[in-house]
């Protein structure tokens, strides 16, 4: 059995503590250290809602690459940061798995070429839930026959990005398929700035933000006299987690930057 030496950036997020559970039930991962810039010298069981680990923390991801022999990195941390710390651990050798949304196009562009300099493989991916791949992946194929196209995605009210990673690669996906296409009356305006939401190649997209939400996303379509709507929605953080443990065994296989969790699922 293959094991693999990781490191956790952002332990004390939402998803970084679950990431950290994963390392830390599943055998054949060993999380070596973790990265968080408020406890340089500490312990992970130091941590604010840690009792146990005696796993250090650096601030300093340079140094703990330098220091420690890693495999993976694993990156649930902001957008301000996530393409440095991709970058940090291409140069040091370091595979980066990175759930961490608000990537451009042109930033994984450039992270792909370092990756392919290299040699070495490296994963971003919007979501991790295999539900969520399904949906965009059954949008794309609906797109092909239905093209008015409504993305709504709803999230809890501390997301920093808008629109959410996943509703960008849904759109993607089905620009992929959907030949660009204004929606609407043409003769349409808005009384109230952003009511139509976000324009993608004619696709609307609309970001909602309240408590209580986690991650939410529906797929409108609309033809004549019917509509169809698909949906997913994750109810908690561990529904994630599977598509974490499968990119971390994946990228150490990889050559390049895989954008999606699709590309590794088939
Ligand atoms: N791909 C997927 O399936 C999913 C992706 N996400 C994405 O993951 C990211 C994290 O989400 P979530 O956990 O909800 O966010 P949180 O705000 O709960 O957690 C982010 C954590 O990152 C820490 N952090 C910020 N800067 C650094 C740094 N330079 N080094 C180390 N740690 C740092 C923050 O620490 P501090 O408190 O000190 O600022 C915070 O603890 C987001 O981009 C989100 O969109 C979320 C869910 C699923
Ligand atoms: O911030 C979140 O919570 C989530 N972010 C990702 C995104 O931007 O799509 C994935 C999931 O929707 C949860």
């Amino acid at each position: 059995m293959n094991t693999y030496k990781l490191v956790v950036a952002g332990p004390r997020g939402k998803m970084g503590r679950e990431a950290v559970a994963l390392c830390l039930r599943e055998s054949q991962f060993e999380l070596v250290a973790v990265i968080d810039t408020q406890h340089d010298g500490a312990l992970l069981k130091d941590l604010d809602g840690y009792i146990e680990g005696d796993i250090p923390v650096y601030t300093n991801m340079e140094r703990c690459f330098s220091e420690l022999h890693v495999d993976v990195l694993i990156d649930l941390t902001t957008p301000a940061v996530a393409k440095t710390h991709m970058e940090i651990a291409l140069a040091h050798g370091v595979r980066p798995v990175v759930g961490t949304t608000g990537f451009t196009e042109d930033d994984i562009h450039s992270l792909r070429a370092q990756a392919e300099q290299k040699g070495i493989g490296a994963v971003i991916a919007p979501n991790f839930a295999i539900g969520a791949i399904l949906m965009m992946k059954f949008a794309q194929m609906a797109a092909q026959y239905m093209t008015d196209v409504e993305i709504i995605e709803q999230h809890h009210d501390a997301k920093l990005d808008a629109p959410s990673g996943t509703a960008l690669k849904t759109a993607q996906l089905i620009s992929e398929v959907r030949a660009p296409k204004t929606q609407g009356h043409s003769d349409e305006e808005e009384t109230l700035a952003h009511c139509r939401g976000g324009d993608f190649e004619g696709m609307r997209i609309h970001s909602v933000r309240l408590p209580g939400r986690v991650a939410h996303q529906e797929v409108l379509f609309g033809g004549e006299g019917q509509t169809l709507s698909i949906r997913h929605d994750s109810l908690n953080r561990a529904s994630f987690m599977p598509g974490v443990k499968l990119a971390v065994e994946q990228v150490m296989t990889l050559k390049t930057l895989v954008y999606g969790l699709e590309h590794l699922l088939d």
